[in-house]
């Protein structure tokens, strides 16, 4: 018998329908997060709270899950923290003249992924080091 539908947490979802799951929402759980929508990277250095990325802790998946998530795991989590922490490294950022952290426009832009609405603008200095320190 050929299947027309399925049932999902109580939901019946008909054959054929595009499914998107709100990742930005389950990332921002108050129920799951403390604080959601603070920058607070640390969380995720907590051993015994720590939730990893790799698909199997559904309350964090920025790489989806299953058989379709993003085969570049391996790729990704050595080269972004290498590329963060030169840009880190290398630079002192700086924001344009006069604009304050807390004046920053967050504003979000609606899209299959999330976009600031005002790109961010950040001035970077060559870092040279501490006064004094010939590292
Ligand atoms: C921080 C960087 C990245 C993030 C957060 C990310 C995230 C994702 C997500 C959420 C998906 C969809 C997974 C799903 O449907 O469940 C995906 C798919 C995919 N990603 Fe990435 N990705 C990143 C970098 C990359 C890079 C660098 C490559 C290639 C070199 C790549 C190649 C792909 C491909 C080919 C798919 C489609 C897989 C499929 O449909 O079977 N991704 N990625």
């Amino acid at each position: 018998m050929a299947m027309d539908s399925c049932k999902m947490l109580g939901h019946h979802i008909p054959k054929g329908t595009q499914i998107l799951v709100n990742v930005w929402a389950i990332g921002r759980d108050p129920k799951t997060w403390e604080d959601p929508l603070l920058f607070k990277p640390e969380r995720f250095l907590e051993p015994n709270t720590a939730v990893d990325y790799k698909g199997q802790h559904f309350e964090f998946i920025p790489f989806g899950s299953g058989r379709r998530m993003c085969p570049a795991v391996p790729l990704v989590s050595r080269v972004l923290p290498l590329a963060l922490g030169s840009l880190l490294h290398s630079f002192d950022w700086v924001l344009p003249e006069g604009l304050e952290p807390e004046n920053m426009d967050m504003a979000e832009r609606m899209g299959i992924t999330l976009r600031k609405s005002v790109p961010l603008k950040v001035i970077p200095i060559p870092y040279k080091g501490h006064v004094g320190c010939s590292i």
